[in-house]
């Protein structure tokens, strides 16, 4: 089976809806299997034995929440640095309020996440205007949900919102499991130092 694996964290619970949203849209492709975590109970093993990442994000003051860039900063740059994470596929997901017509910082939030993925030679899975209900929670990055009315009343992620970050966990399930137990990536450049081993895994 291919592992798939999400994090994501939540205070209010519509980027943990998302989240289930995306592990059923993994489930509906044969050979996949999902696992999902928040960001404070995912281990770095389950990082790195997974065979696709996806990370969902709330936005939080114009950008991705800090629990994230913990996730980001203490668990995926560890296995940057260890090359575990070349040809993953990997692939984000938002929600904010959205407040005055589409918030701020969702999509600044996803390449955010984007980027690292990317540094870490991982097979990216963006959002096709294909997608079902790309026309509310589509940015070409991933899906982003608005969780806000306008007067940033908290009226929750839409079922068309949910509907989006359903096919995205398909898309990514089945290029994880087209793409599964394939050596794609050039490998033999020279390994870190043990000076920066150190600093990156235990400093
Ligand atoms: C302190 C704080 C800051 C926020 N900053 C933003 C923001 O910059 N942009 C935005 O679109 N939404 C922002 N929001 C709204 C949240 O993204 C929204 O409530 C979302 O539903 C949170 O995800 P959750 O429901 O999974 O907790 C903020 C919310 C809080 C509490």
């Amino acid at each position: 089976m291919t592992n798939i694996l999400i994090v994501y964290t939540t205070s209010l619970g519509n980027t943990e809806k998302m989240a289930k949203a995306i592990a059923d849209g993994t489930r509906s492709v044969a050979g996949a299997e999902v696992i999902y975590k928040s960001s404070n109970e995912v281990e770095i093993d389950h990082v790195k034995t997974c065979q696709a990442l996806i990370v969902g994000t709330p936005i939080r003051h114009r950008t991705a929440d800090a629990r994230i860039k913990a996730f980001i900063e203490d668990t995926l740059e560890k296995l940057w640095l260890t090359d575990d994470m070349v040809g993953k596929v990997g692939g984000v997901f938002s929600v904010g309020g959205g407040y005055g017509n589409m918030g701020a910082g969702c999509e600044l939030a996803q390449l955010g996440i984007l980027s690292a993925m990317a540094a870490c030679g991982m097979v990216l899975v963006t959002l096709p205007k294909t997608t079902p209900g790309f026309d509310v929670a589509g940015m070409h990055w991933g899906p982003n949900g608005r969780s806000g009315g306008p007067k940033m009343e908290p009226v929750g992620v839409t079922t068309e919102m949910l509907e989006t970050a359903y096919h995205h966990g398909a898309n990514v399930a089945r290029v994880a499991v087209a793409l599964d137990g394939q050596t794609l990536m050039a490998h033999g450049n020279i390994a870190p130092s043990p000076e920066i081993v150190d600093l990156f895994l235990n400093g």
